[in-house]
């Protein structure tokens, strides 16, 4: 087994969700038409722990809202916990929310170096690389490089992302919910380079609902239960839990 890559160590995230009242009409007249905000706290994530080493194909399983794409922006420093602490020992390569962390407002172009830019790629590295990305990403994307990507679909910010994320040599690499979205064509060049990756030793963080695409690549996995860790484990352990759960 390789070295401890990624550690948490007992985290714990708080969120704040700020909720309107349920405004009956009568509460609306003595309030005199002022809404009133409840502020409550809840932990999204709490008492996590867990050694991930280099070269693991890691899983994270759970329900919608139960925290799973809070530990990947944790784990890709994007989030600092309130509880406890994460340790990444090597860079991440993430791709988060449907993106590599692009800006509405640039350009596919624009994006691609400035996130090239952010995750250590020189100039003239973007520029050798920037043809092979475009190209990975497909001929929508070409066409719509020099738009702003707030006209793209989300398969094609993925497409996008992904082609980015791949250039780059990070031993840690993030992936949420993001193989859903693209076709079967893309998802197949997808599925090549995880694979080529993982042959290299690198390590994957995965987020998924698809079993086939855990299967896939994880061995272990991870069951996320309204925000604590249920299991720990043989990917199937993972999966039957998961699956017991929505079952019942
Ligand atoms: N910035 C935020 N502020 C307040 N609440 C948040 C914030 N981000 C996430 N949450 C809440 O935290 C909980 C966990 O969200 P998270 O996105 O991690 O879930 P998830 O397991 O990835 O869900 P999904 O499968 O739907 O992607 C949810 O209840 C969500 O509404």
């Amino acid at each position: 087994m390789g070295h401890p890559i990624i550690i948490a160590d007992n985290v714990g995230v708080k969120f704040v969700r700020s909720r309107r009242r349920n405004t009956k009409l009568r509460d609306f007249f003595v309030q005199g038409g002022k809404r009133r905000l409840k502020v409550d706290e809840f932990w999204a994530l709490r008492n996590l722990s867990f050694t991930i080493h280099a070269g693991e194909a890691v899983g994270v399983i759970g329900r919608n809202g139960t925290g799973k794409s809070t530990l990947l922006k944790i784990v890709a420093g994007v989030l600092i916990p309130d509880e406890g602490r994460v340790h990444t020992y090597g860079r991440v390569a993430p791709l988060l929310e449907l993106s590599a962390g692009f800006s509405n407002d640039l350009t596919g172009r624009e994006n691609v170096q400035l996130v090239g830019a952010l995750h250590g790629m020189s100039r003239e590295e973007l520029k050798e690389k920037l043809p092979k990305i475009i190209e990975f990403a497909g001929d929508q994307v070409a066409a719509a490089i020099d738009t702003p990507v707030r006209h793209y679909s989300s398969g094609m910010r993925v497409r996008l992302g992904f082609a980015v994320i791949a250039q780059l040599p990070h031993p840690i690499l993030l992936v949420d919910e993001v193989l859903a979205v693209g076709d079967k064509e893309f998802r197949n060049k997808c599925y090549k380079t995880i694979e080529k990756m993982l042959s290299e030793g690198r390590t994957l963080f995965l987020v998924s609902h698809s079993e086939g695409d855990l299967k896939r690549f994880c061995k272990r996995g991870l069951y996320i239960n309204a925000g604590h860790m249920e299991v720990d484990g043989p990917i199937m352990d993972a999966l039957d839990a998961y699956n017991g759960l929505v079952r019942t």
